[in-house]
């Protein structure tokens, strides 16, 4: 007998332009899962936070989206491949974002779509034990002393190919010191600082710090260029 298959509530599938981190620039397709009680003051993705039955909807309502809502579709593994295969989409990296996409068991959603020829990339806070394939680009951005409560887990520093860390101030700077010395990453993950909201003076601060310590900067270019 198969086992049930897992689903995954789906805000948004789109394809893009990665805007954020190592692979800017890359041709993507963006799924975006619903739910995140993290609770950063400044998330520039709030409509995915709560997870709410009535916002339930047919997978055609999240394709038509116009706008952010917290509207979400459930789709299993198989359904997320023919979705991209029926909206033609030409791009071979998916990046799974969120919302925090962590919470969800992404074993099986990998297994289908880098079978079908993709390569995948996660977006995660690192709060959550990771359940993804040994393939997956894995980006964590630290989310410290947020009102959630939650803890960066050291699993997910280890597992990182790249830390993003948003910075408005230099306590930011400092807070990300303290966890890089009790949470070290692997050798020769990537660093980056990516400013929050494309505030001047948090630009500023990470232009400064990344070029003392040899650091990425990680712009959201796809805010500078006004695309999805
Ligand atoms: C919306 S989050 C979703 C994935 C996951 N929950 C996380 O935080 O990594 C995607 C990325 O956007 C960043 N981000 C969210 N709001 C931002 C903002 N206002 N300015 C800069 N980066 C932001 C996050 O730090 C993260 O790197
Ligand atoms: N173009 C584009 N690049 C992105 N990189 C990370 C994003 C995210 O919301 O996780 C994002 C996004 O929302 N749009
Ligand atoms: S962890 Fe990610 S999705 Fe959740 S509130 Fe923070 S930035 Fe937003
Ligand atoms: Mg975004």
């Amino acid at each position: 007998m198969n086992p049930i298959s897992t689903r995954y509530p789906i805000n948004e599938l789109f394809e893009t332009i990665q805007g954020e981190g190592f692979y800017t620039g890359t041709p993507a397709i963006f799924l975006r899962l619903q739910g995140c009680p993290v609770g950063c003051p400044w998330c520039d993705t709030q409509h995915t936070w709560d997870k709410a039955a009535e916002d339930q909807v047919e997978l055609e309502t999240v394709l038509n989206k116009s706008s952010a809502t917290s509207q979400w579709a459930e789709l299993s593994a198989t359904e997320v491949l023919a979705a991209f295969k029926q909206q033609g989409f030409h791009a071979k990296h998916v990046v799974i974002t969120g919302g925090e996409p962590a919470m969800y068991d992404l074993r099986e959603l990998a297994q289908v779509l880098e079978a079908a020829g993709y390569a995948l990339q996660i977006e995660t806070s690192g709060t959550y034990e990771l359940k993804v394939s040994a393939g997956t680009w894995v980006t964590v951005s630290p989310k410290l002393d947020m009102p959630g409560g939650f803890l960066v887990r050291p699993d997910c520093m280890k597992r990182a190919n790249e830390i993003k860390h948003p910075v408005a101030m230099q306590k930011h700077i400092d807070a990300l010191d303290n966890l890089l010395e009790k949470c070290p990453p692997a050798a020769g993950t990537i660093i980056s600082l990516q400013p929050i909201s494309q505030r001047p003076r948090a630009t500023e601060l990470a232009i400064k710090t990344c070029i003392e310590r040899n650091w990425r900067l990680s712009v959201q270019l796809h805010k500078y260029l006004h695309i999805e």
